[in-house]
């Protein structure tokens, strides 16, 4: 690796320079070129933003494609439905259009500011891709119980659909909502479009994630995790608040957003049914299922041959461009690529995508090293990182832009794959990994592996470029290398724990998880190791229907062991305890640890370190930390991240409601008898234990006697206990553990007497 910028500057990576451009719709090779986009001043407007309509031969699909005016319609089908919109209809619709909104209007304090902001936004509305086929989105969603729609990353769907069907007056009977499978693009959507709206955040437009929700009953359209929305389902069983759900970034195949398939499915019928019978009280329910990167005949075949509407046209070209060699260490090929950027390329910011926190925030202190040597009149170079593990109010940094004549480069995890626009990504860098989740069900560990993305995560990619101006992706791997990838990711549904799942279903009525209506099954094998422990955890049943500690369960808007802590706090009168230490145990760490002055925070960290364990040493750092009022200075001085523990706080806030809404009391504490706390934890997490061997290794009571390392984050690092309990483990390069305490042997058997008894059995 290169010591400086000049030596960064020598070392160089080729790109193959016919790498394509994907100027519009799909993103099969050499299907759409046009010369780099570098060269070549866009000529975009009034020919790639055109929309024309035409049929689609095969199945029940309308393809909206670029290249020719809407009024050139040519298929029999769609061309009825447009010429169906007939002036006096148009009028009609307009008239419809939501009779709450205005209401609202009065309530609303839209500032005149917003109000412009609104109208300056609109002429940029009218220029995406999407809004020649505005009418025809609106007719066929009207017409169609489910619609399937397609189109190419940054054409317009996520932030423009729902305002059509808001405009169309699909909003009048309830709310419109979009979900996402992550919190950071449900809450920029939600305000870009409030923006695009023209009032505040939170009313006509808000969102909901998990601990933070910025919607109201006056929302018209709500952007939320799918997370939410099946937490929403517990209390509202037919979603009747929807008037329409936006299933976005289906691709993904997230497992909430496979069981969230399920379930709307399952509503929508029920809806029907209902309405059939003759219940006036009951409206329809509209499912549209959005991606760029999508198999659609099959989410069409699962929704009952849905309607399949593609919608080509991007509104920038992005040129692709393939390293000519493979890459041996694409972390080092990501820095010199980003430096090659940086000096060559006109200005725009970088977005890199790479695996994990850690490669993260390694490359964040190589470009910081590296960028000091730069030549003033080059300009800084910024990084900015943004990984899951992060508060959304740090994650919301890299909206924000870098300070004029610097160029920000983003570090990503795929995090930023999907759904958002980051304002001036000009280059996308591709390193062609990122971790994937996997789960052994026969031994019940969960793997996180560096693997190859699928062709669609790299389209996704790419598509975060090209948004506001042409752009340019550089991929760390060869043309062969992609085309050898596979199309689709495997489904989460079959790689994971399906605990939370079952828990949902089963406390939205449904009994039987085997007979539900999955898109993809997932496998027996993993089924039964989450039903039994279900039952391990007392929120099942001999007969595997939900119990009343189950239901409670299901309430609390953390995984099943946590909730069952929680629970059985109660009766162990430590509450306030086993909140705190959830909560604090929601962000990845509290601790700040910087490479340069690693031995500095470790000896700080000295200080609240608890021979028990984790567990404890959390709780001594947050009396600490309230001791001092929450102190920034005292934060930095103790290594602590002062960002991340207001976000604890803020969990443990939410939590405290949470309880309170069980009927429980937050505030009942154990005092100074914090080994009531430790037996507490163990009655959710009593099949993560593992047992100290002779030879000095842990074997874990789970999965056959696997050895277990401690992480060496963990205040246990290198410590020997008879027997140890922990929140996590994680297959990497070895089978680590985080969240370790210590334990007696003997209070296995009274924490989980069901479990450990069969066992012995
Ligand atoms: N926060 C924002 N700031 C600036 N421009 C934005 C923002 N959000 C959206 N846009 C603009 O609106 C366009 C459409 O964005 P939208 O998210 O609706 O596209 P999309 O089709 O859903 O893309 P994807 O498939 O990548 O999610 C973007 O290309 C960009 O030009």
């Amino acid at each position: 690796m290169f010591k400086s910028a000049q030596a960064a500057k020598r070392k160089v990576i080729t790109f193959d320079d016919d790498g394509e451009t994907f100027a519009r719709g799909n993103t099969h090779k050499g299907e759409h070129t046009s010369p780099p986009a570098s060269t070549t001043p866009h000529t975009v407007n009034g020919e790639l933003n055109k929309t024309l309509v035409k049929e689609h031969t095969v199945t029940n699909t309308t393809t909206l494609s670029n290249g020719s005016a809407l009024s050139a319609v040519s298929s029999a089908s769609t061309d009825s439905s447009e010429q169906q919109l007939t002036k006096k209809q148009k009028r009609k619709l307009h008239h419809q259009g939501d009779v709450r909104p205005k209401k609202l209007a009065n309530k609303e304090p839209t500032t005149d500011a917003m109000i412009q902001k609104a109208k300056s936004l609109k002429k940029h509305r009218q220029s995406l891709p999407i809004y020649s086929a505005r009418d025809v989105i609106i007719q066929e969603v009207k017409d169609n119980a489910c619609v399937v729609i397609v189109g190419e990353t940054g054409s317009g769907k996520t932030t423009q659909i729902p305002q059509y069907l808001l405009e169309a007056g699909l909003a009048a009977h309830g709310t419109i909502s979009v979900t996402q499978p992550r919190r950071v693009a449900a809450i920029n959507l939600a305000k870009r479009v409030a923006e695009e709206v023209g009032t505040p955040i939170g009313q006509k437009v808000g969102y909901s994630i998990r601990f933070d929700d910025s919607s109201s009953r006056e929302s018209l359209i709500k952007y939320m995790t799918d997370g939410i929305m099946l937490r929403e389902l517990l209390s509202d069983r037919l979603l009747l608040r929807y008037s329409v759900i936006i299933l976005d970034e289906a691709h993904e195949r997230t497992l909430r957003t496979d069981i969230l398939f399920g379930m709307v499915k399952s509503i929508q019928k029920q809806r029907q049914d209902m309405i059939a019978k003759g219940r006036k009280d009951i409206q329809p329910l509209k499912i549209v299922i959005m991606s760029a990167t999508l198999d659609a005949e099959k989410f069409s075949e699962y929704f009952y041959n849905a309607k399949i509407m593609y919608i080509s046209g991007r509104q920038f070209p992005v040129k692709i461009l393939n390293t000519v060699e493979p890459q041996a260490d694409y972390v080092d090929a990501a820095l010199v690529t980003a430096f090659q950027i940086h000096q060559e390329e006109a200005p725009g910011d970088i977005l890199i995508f790479l695996t994990g926190q850690e490669e993260i925030e390694s490359l964040e202190k190589l470009i910081e090293e590296y960028a000091v040597d730069l030549p003033a009149s080059v300009g800084k170079l910024i990084p900015c990182p943004i990984f899951a593990a992060q508060d959304s109010a740090t994650q919301q940094r890299i909206f924000e832009p870098a300070p004029q004549g610097t160029r920000k480069v983003i570090l990503a995890t795929n995090i930023a794959e999907t759904s958002i626009t980051i304002p001036n990504i000009r280059y996308v860098i591709d390193t062609g990994c990122h971790k994937s989740r996997g789960y052994n069900a026969r031994v019940g560990i969960e793997s996180l592996l560096v693997e190859p993305i699928s062709k669609s995560s790299a389209r996704q990619r790419m598509g975060r470029a090209g948004r506001e101006a042409p752009g340019l992706c550089f991929r760390l791997y060869t043309e062969d290398s992609f085309e050898m990838l596979e199309e689709d990711a495997i489904p989460e549904i079959k790689r994971c724990n399906l605990e939370s799942a079952i828990l949902s279903l089963k406390a939205t009525g449904i009994e039987n998880v085997t007979e539900f209506d999955f898109m993809d099954r997932p496998s027996k094998s993993g089924l039964l190791r989450s039903l039994e422990h279900l039952y391990a955890l007392e929120a099942l049943d001999d007969e595997g229907k939900l119990t009343e500690i189950g239901t409670k369960m299901a309430a609390f808007p953390v995984d099943p062991p946590y909730a069952k802590v929680l629970l059985q706090s109660e009766k162990m009168e430590c509450t306030k305890e086993a909140i705190e230490i959830i909560a604090l145990l929601s962000v990845d760490t509290i601790f700040s640890a910087p490479s340069s002055k690693r031995e500095e925070a470790n000896e700080a960290r000295q200080k609240f370190t608890s021979l028990d364990g984790d567990h404890l040493t959390l709780l001594n750092t947050l009396r600490a930390y309230e001791s001092v009022k929450g102190d920034r200075d005292w934060c930095r001085d103790n290594f602590i991240n002062s960002r991340h523990m207001r976000h604890v706080m803020d969990v443990r806030k939410q939590l405290v409601q949470f309880c309170e809404r069980a009927g429980m009391d937050p505030k009942k504490s154990c005092g100074h008898d914090l080994e009531i706390v430790l037996k507490c934890f163990l009655a959710g997490f009593f099949q993560n234990t593992a047992l100290l061997q002779p030879d000095g290794t842990y074997k874990s009571i789970l999965g056959g006697g696997l050895t277990v390392s401690i992480h060496p984050s963990s205040s246990l690092f290198g410590k020997k206990r008879e027997a140890i309990m922990y929140n996590e483990l994680v297959f990497t390069t070895k089978h680590y553990i985080r969240g370790v305490s210590a334990l007696e042997s003997a209070w296995l058997s009274q924490a989980a007497p069901k479990y450990f008894g069969q066992r012995q059995a």
